[in-house]
């Protein structure tokens, strides 16, 4: 079987760090090419830069050059970058793994109207682990659903910019589906001053920033004499660039379709 091509867009971020190393460390992979933004300090530079190693690709800017004989494009970067990637994507006819968060209602659509030419795997988290949460947190919510208030905390590193994170925005919707309810009526999103008594059909969010923080999720299920604690805590971003690149591989032949992490580990 040949190699699959991928190209790491945000090459220079956290987790295009990861993903480059894990894109070397993966046999059946090869770096096609490693892209910044114009304004980047690491254009010119070695892709192999942040983890000691010689690859032999370039950090560039030049995304149509990168889309050439490429197979997919990996990206965690910002939804503006995604949604400028996924267009040439498209155009390209080149898959995508996308693990960027803090889409708007359109950007999503934007997402699931390319998947109907290019095939994508769009996913908020690529853990195992946190997939297997999802499931766990359909469990718990048909058992729990009389009598506990449902509450979302999730922490992260200082240099977050989106809040709550995608991956709890996604476990409030997976608990949302599961009780019938729609997270868009029945969020909160932080509380302060005299809020009133809770209301029982509400879904809580509380957000955490500081340091180093990885990324933290624990989902709360507290009733009157009882509580129920589900909680997953990433001490790797390897954990999800691996993920991501496996999601690549799992794309295989795929030539279109809108899938997720859950997908790839059959967990549907
Ligand atoms: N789905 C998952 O499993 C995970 C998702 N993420 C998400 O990945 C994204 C990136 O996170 P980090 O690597 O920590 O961020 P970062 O700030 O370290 O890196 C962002 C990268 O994107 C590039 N970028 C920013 N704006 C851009 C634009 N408009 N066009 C093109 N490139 C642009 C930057 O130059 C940088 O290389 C975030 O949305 C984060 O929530 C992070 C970890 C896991
Ligand atoms: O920004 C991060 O770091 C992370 N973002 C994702 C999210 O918003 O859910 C996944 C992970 O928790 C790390």
């Amino acid at each position: 079987m040949s190699e699959l091509n991928l190209v790491i867009v945000g090459a220079g971020g956290r987790m295009g760090r990861a993903l480059i190393e894990s894109t070397l460390n993966t046999p059946g992979c090869r770096l096609h090419a490693a892209l910044e933004r114009a304004d980047s300090p690491f254009l010119g530079q070695d892709a192999g830069l942040f983890s000691g190693q010689t690859t032999g690709v370039t950090i560039t800017a030049d995304l149509a050059a990168a889309l050439q004989g490429a197979d997919l494009l990996i990206d965690f970067t910002r939804p503006e970058g995604t949604l400028a990637y996924l267009a040439a994507c498209r155009a390209a006819g080149v898959k995508m793994v996308i693990g960027t968060t803090g889409f708007d209602d359109a950007g999503k659509a934007a997402i699931a109207e390319a998947a109907k030419e290019i095939s994508i795997v769009f996913a908020a988290n690529y853990s195992v682990g946190v997939n297997l949460t999802f499931k766990l947190l359909e469990v718990a919510s048909r058992v729990l659903a009389d009598g506990f208030d449902i509450e979302i905390i999730e922490a992260h590193h200082r240099y977050k910019v989106d809040a709550p994170s995608g991956t709890a925005l996604r476990m409030g919707e997976v608990i949302a589906d599961t009780l019938g309810r729609d997270l868009k009526t029945c969020a909160v999103y932080g509380r302060e001053g005299i809020t009133g008594e809770r209301d029982p059909n509400t879904i809580g969010f509380a957000t955490v920033r500081g340091g180093d923080v990885v990324g933290d999720h624990t989902v709360l299920f507290a009733a009157l004499g009882e509580r129920v604690e589900i909680s997953h805590k990433a001490s790797s971003r390897a954990t999800f660039a691996n993920g991501a690149v496996r999601a690549a591989r799992w794309l295989g032949d795929k030539t279109s379709g809108l899938f997720d992490m859950q997908d790839v580990l059959q967990l549907k």
